[in-house]
């Protein structure tokens, strides 16, 4: 049975929420406090073990906080044991006074600054920084990333349980290596990749060979096992190739869109729930 909460009762199979908005508005605003806590405290999946939930909002969480996730990320590497799929160097900077431990020497690279927040219109607004003093331009608590050179294609991955799709978006041009004094970059992610977006951060300046898309093998391998690490079913990834190592470079890891962002997958979303019934079923009756 497939039905929304607002209108209905249960008795429910599978729960698919979008709870990402208000677990991040919980953090200040009493109503959504109050609906998460209901949510949690009467939890009709609590008094009903046999309902499943997509995804535990625990694990949810793990992705609205970029100190979280850029830790299971940067651990890939080493899970995978693969020198081909990496993250990209980064710091976590919690308060300005991490800001005055930070040596002239960090900044030996442009560096992309995001809020630590990861979801909610604030969380896309974004600098990059090419030299020590523009340190003073970053609004701490935030990541410092290690900007990445990558021909300005970005490859989004939409995970929907045991299928995942990959789709070629715009992305940050190539900037010269090494510091500079040129002044702080702001932007907002979502004005450089999304479809058809057109942006002078998105424009190469020079000819850039085409470089090959991630290999399957390879997105099959990052995908298996970001679903064991996050324990989540919906999910995206970014993905870069660099164009010196031609390294698979995950920069970042997301919330699942809404059904509005990508009504493409809802088949597929449709068939994973499926998938879940049929699995509790076969459970149930052995
Ligand atoms: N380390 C990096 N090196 C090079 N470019 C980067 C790096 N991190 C991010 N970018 C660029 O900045 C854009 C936004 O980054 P990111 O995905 O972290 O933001 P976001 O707000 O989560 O966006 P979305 O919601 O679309 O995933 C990327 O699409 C890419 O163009
Ligand atoms: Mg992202």
């Amino acid at each position: 049975k497939i039905s929304h909460p607002t209108y209905c009762s249960g008795p429910f199979d599978v729960i698919v929420h979008k709870l990402s908005d208000v677990i991040v508005e919980a953090e200040h605003d009493s109503q959504s406090q109050h609906l998460l806590a209901n949510f949690q405290v009467n939890s009709y999946v609590s008094t009903h073990p046999s309902t499943i939930l997509v995804d535990p909002l625990p694990a949810m969480s793990q992705l609205l906080d970029r100190f979280t996730s850029y830790r299971i990320m940067s651990q890939l590497h080493k899970s995978l044991r693969d020198r081909l799929i990496c993250s990209p160097p980064y710091l976590e900077i919690h308060s300005v006074d991490d800001l005055s431990s930070i040596q002239q020497a960090v900044i030996t690279q442009t560096l992309i600054c995001k809020t630590r927040v990861a979801h909610g219109s604030l969380s896309h607004e974004m600098s990059l920084i090419f030299s020590a003093d523009s340190l003073a331009d970053i609004h701490p608590p935030c990541v410092l990333q290690s900007f990445v050179n990558h021909g300005a294609v970005l490859h989004k991955i939409f995970v929907v349980g045991d299928r995942h799709y990959c789709v070629e978006r715009p992305s940050l041009k190539n900037f010269p290596p090494g510091p500079c004094d040129r002044k702080t970059i702001f932007f907002n992610s979502h004005h450089v990749s999304k479809p058809e977006c057109s942006s002078d951060l998105t424009a190469m300046d020079e000819q850039m060979p085409h470089l090959l898309p991630p290999s399957s093998e390879a997105v099959a391998a990052l995908v298996r096992e970001l679903r064991v690490q996050l324990g989540m079913a919906l999910f995206g990834v970014d993905v870069i190739i660099n164009i010196h190592t031609h390294t698979l470079t995950v920069i970042d890891i997301n919330i699942f869109p809404g059904y509005e962002g990508v009504p493409q997958f809802f088949p597929s979303l449709l068939a994973y729930i499926e998938s879940l019934l049929d699995t509790n079923s076969s459970a149930d009756s052995s």
